[in-house]
């Protein structure tokens, strides 16, 4: 290969991919190793293939987590933030997050160390995939997770603490809060919502939506009960919406304001219209019951804007429908820096490590994130391809072939050797 160069981003935000691309990696902890072996492979071969040699990828390790703290004692070093900051693109496999005490969460400090403020999860159908709903094609929708605020923050004080005895104290003797129901033993959390970091996401959500030719977007909140941080990411997300997009699009905002002025008729009656003119129609739905409607009625729903936490529940739920984690992709990016890191849906797997067993197409499938990302669209469509004609001939992993009749189950290893060879 003739000399690899970095990505750059332009002044107006647009990546600058040389053909001979250097990208960071971070290999991961648990089934990291095993399905960054497989994933790695199937990339070069896909840009390989559509390339003749022509374009490719020069890998460079950074480090994280537990093969970080082996070699330096840091989980995640400043170099690796660097490197990443420096190159732009990176793309990661799983880091384990202890229960309890110990370290935060690497992920979530990647995320927030380098403002990655979209959590973007991609929920699709791949035929001949197992899944426990009746029509799994019917589920076809975008996840814009707020990557950087909400409760998953990680601010928060333990029971007992010094520090929760003075939040504790604050609260009851200087805010008037007098419904804490055990002070003596509460450990206290905090959920910041802002307006600046919602309307980001929300606005990332709505340009992609018209970008990808979706209809709908759905803000999803608990707004009801939280109304100050999930009840105003609603509010910023309409505000947005109309201040910005104006006559594009029309939301349930409008349509209340319909209603309450010319009653219900006229208000379906003016959505309607919005629809057939075209019109991206930007609604929201309360957590709890969306849950049960993207089980009942998936196809209402095109691409998704909500929180940190409950996009965490909803993705691994939406996955679900689709045959599971095991291929759910998934990346996380910061669309005004160009910054991104590709990364599996899942965790760390860790009762499956070293075994060569666990389903790599969810890595595999963020890189195909990826090299649409980089605009190396062949790369990504031979692997889409490579991947449904592989499931299709029912060669699967043990997540599938468990669920699968008249399934051949490969390891780790075999998959990734299987998508190269159906790769044409
Ligand atoms: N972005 C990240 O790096 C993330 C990291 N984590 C971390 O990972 C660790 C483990 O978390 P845990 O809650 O157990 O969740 P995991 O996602 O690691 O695993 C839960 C279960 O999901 C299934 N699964 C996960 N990955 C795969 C795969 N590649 N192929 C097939 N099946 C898969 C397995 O189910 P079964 O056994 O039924 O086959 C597995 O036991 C924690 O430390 C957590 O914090 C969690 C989520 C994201
Ligand atoms: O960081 C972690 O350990 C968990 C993160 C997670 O579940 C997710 O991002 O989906
Ligand atoms: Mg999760």
């Amino acid at each position: 290969m003739s000399e690899a160069k970095k990505i750059t981003v332009e002044e107006n935000g647009e990546l600058n991919v040389p053909n001979y691309a250097v990208i960071p990696y971070i290999e991961g902890d648990g089934t990291g190793p095993d399905i960054w072996a497989a994933a790695s492979r199937v990339i070069e071969a896909a840009v390989d293939k559509a390339y003749n040699g022509e374009k490719a990828i020069e890998w460079k390790e950074v480090y994280a987590g537990q093969k970080s703290y082996d070699r330096t004692e840091e989980w995640l070093p400043e170099e690796t933030l660097n490197t990443i900051r420096d190159y732009k693109i990176a793309i990661k496999g799983p880091l384990t997050t202890p229960i309890g005490g110990g370290i935060r969460s690497l992920n979530v400090a990647l995320r927030q160390e380098l403002d990655l403020f979209t959590c973007l999860r991609p929920v699709r159908y791949v035929e001949g995939v197992p899944s426990p709903v009746k029509r799994p094609e019917d589920t076809d929708m975008v996840i814009f997770r707020e990557n950087t605020e909400d409760i998953y923050a990680g601010i928060e004080w333990q029971k007992g603490s010094d520090e929760v005895k003075k939040v504790i104290d604050f609260f009851q003797n200087e805010m008037g809060v007098h419904n804490i129901r055990f002070p003596e033993t509460s450990g206290i959390g905090v959920k910041p919502v802002s307006e600046e970091g919602t309307k980001r996401l929300v606005r990332a959500a709505i340009d992609y939506a018209f970008n990808e030719g979706r209809r709908n977007v759905t803000l999803v909140h608990k707004g009801n009960i939280m109304k100050f941080t999930e009840g105003s990411f609603k509010a910023w997300g309409y505000e947005v919406a109309e201040e910005e997009y104006g006559d594009k699009v029309f939301t349930w905002a409008e349509y209340d304001r319909i209603v309450e002025k010319e009653g219900k008729e006229a208000a379906n009656k003016a959505q309607d219209e919005a629809e057939k003119a075209g019109k991206m129609i930007v609604k929201d739905a309360i957590a709890d019951i969306f849950l049960q409607q993207i089980l009942t009625r998936p196809s209402e729903f095109d691409v998704v804007a909500t929180m940190n936490l409950n996009g965490d529940y909803i993705s691994d739920a939406l996955a679900a429908q689709v045959g599971g984690i095991g291929i759910a992709p998934g990346a996380n990016i910061n669309y005004n820096t160009g910054h991104a890191i590709f990364e599996a849906t899942h965790g760390t797997a860790p009762k499956y490590a070293g075994m060569d067993k666990v389903n790599p197409s969810s890595l595999i499938l963020s890189g195909v994130l990826m090299l649409e990302h980089l605009g190396w669209r062949e790369a990504a469509e031979l692997i889409s391809k490579s991947m449904d004609k592989t499931i299709g001939s029912k060669v699967v992993t043990y997540d599938f072939a468990r669920m699968m009749e008249g399934a051949t189950e490969v390891k780790t290893s075999q998959f990734g050797d299987e998508l190269i060879k159906n790769m044409d």
